[in-house]
């Protein structure tokens, strides 16, 4: 039964600094670079056909060291549909200092809600419904063909992948967490049903 690995990328400069980043097309930190080799190792054992990441240098980079530690040389297709959601007005600002100028409960509002997007940005929603056609179109047909896929992506995009795949509700995605490199295996069906899932580190 085919595989379908979700990653998010290592540690990037921006999360390090605290700072929204959205589309800003900033680099992996040297500990970004470590989780990169960490969810290699953890993925060990595992044969990947394809692999898709986004337009972003951070996810880029990531999938690129994770395949080098592998051992692996498989296409790689990359695709701006994947690419972390747009924090509009928000990207590049501190996160604390967000906070403090519109209070907690806005931020987490715009950073975990739904269908809230900030200002002049992306909702988890408008995000996933440009990453799930691009799933439906692409990834879903090597799963199809029971390709094993090697998604290397960013918190949000990742976030929509999981909601369909856990078949999560608005309310319930407010709490989902993925943490930086560390890969969710999902076992599929030939038609695309979750078997199993487990998270690998
Ligand atoms: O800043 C961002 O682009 C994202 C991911 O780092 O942040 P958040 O976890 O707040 O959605």
């Amino acid at each position: 039964m085919p595989i379908l690995a979700l990653v998010r990328h290592g540690q990037s400069l921006w999360n390090h600094e605290n700072r929204f980043t959205g589309f800003v097309d900033v680099p992996l930190t040297e500990q970004g670079r470590a989780e990169a080799r960490q969810a290699a190792q953890s993925l060990k054992g595992l044969t990947f056909d394809v692999a898709y990441t986004s337009a972003l240098t951070r996810a880029q980079e990531t999938l690129a060291i994770l395949l080098e530690t592998i051992g692996q040389r498989i296409p790689v297709i990359r695709d701006a549909s994947l690419n972390e959601r747009h924090y509009g007005d928000l990207q590049g600002l501190n996160k604390a200092d967000a906070a403090k100028r519109w209070g907690d409960d806005q931020i987490k509002l715009w950073r975990r809600s739904y269908n809230v997007p900030p200002p002049n940005g992306e909702s988890l929603e408008m995000t996933a419904k440009r990453v799930l056609p691009f799933y439906d179109r692409a990834i879903s047909g090597d799963l199809r063909l029971g390709k094993n896929v090697l998604v290397v992506a960013h918190g949000n995009s990742n976030r929509s992948l999981v909601m369909k795949l856990d078949k999560l509700s608005g309310e319930q995605v407010v709490e989902l967490e993925l943490a930086t490199g560390v890969p969710l295996v999902y076992e599929l069906s030939k038609d695309g049903e979750v078997l199993s899932k487990r998270t690998h580190g």
